[in-house]
């Protein structure tokens, strides 16, 4: 075969359970969302299938892509649950959600890094700036739940407002 093409005989699997004019879901329900969209996302799988006539390499390269979207995610997991203890932990401590002190020593680290590692430092402060907002947010959502989750003055018998940050 010359460089550059692939096999036209490519393999066609139907499922049964596929309608025909419904978009492909591997069996997975639509969310309504999905079906307005016309838009089957493969929630349940880690690698999205193979269409049979793509070509090798762009395949081979979605597969790469689909790695490395997983690792982010993942990677996201795991932050957000470190900056959800951070969140406890300011609201406990009577601290402000936004530290922009600490997010410019990140942005600088993140700019060099990216820098370094052959991308755009401009979207990589976008990136990070676009995270610490929805951390902040979730920063201001607990603090908000645990001043109103605290008991008032009056409840606790006292009469003078507590004021124990
Ligand atoms: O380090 C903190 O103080 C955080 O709350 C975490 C974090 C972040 O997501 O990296 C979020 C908000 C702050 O403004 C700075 C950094």
């Amino acid at each position: 075969m010359p460089s550059g093409e692939w096999p036209v005989t490519a393999e066609v699997i139907v499922r049964p359970s596929q309608i025909p004019g419904e978009p492909q879901t591997n069996g997975h329900p639509l969310r309504a969302s999905d079906r307005e969209t016309g838009c089957a996302r493969q929630r349940h799988r880690h690698t999205l299938g193979p269409v049979s006539d793509t070509p090798p390499e762009l395949h081979q390269l979605r597969q790469s892509i689909d790695n490395v979207d997983a690792a982010l995610v993942h990677l996201l997991a795991e932050r957000f649950k470190a900056t959800q203890r951070v969140g406890v932990l300011k609201a406990e401590l009577g601290l402000p959600p936004a530290d922009p002190g600490r997010e410019e020593r990140q942005i600088d680290r993140l700019r060099a890094l990216a820098d370094d590692a052959g991308l755009d430092p401009q979207f990589a402060e976008k990136f990070l700036g676009f995270i610490i907002a929805e951390v902040i947010r979730h920063h201001e959502a607990i603090a908000e739940a645990g001043t109103s989750a605290r008991p008032s003055a009056h409840h606790q018998g006292h009469d003078t407002p507590v004021t124990d940050r």
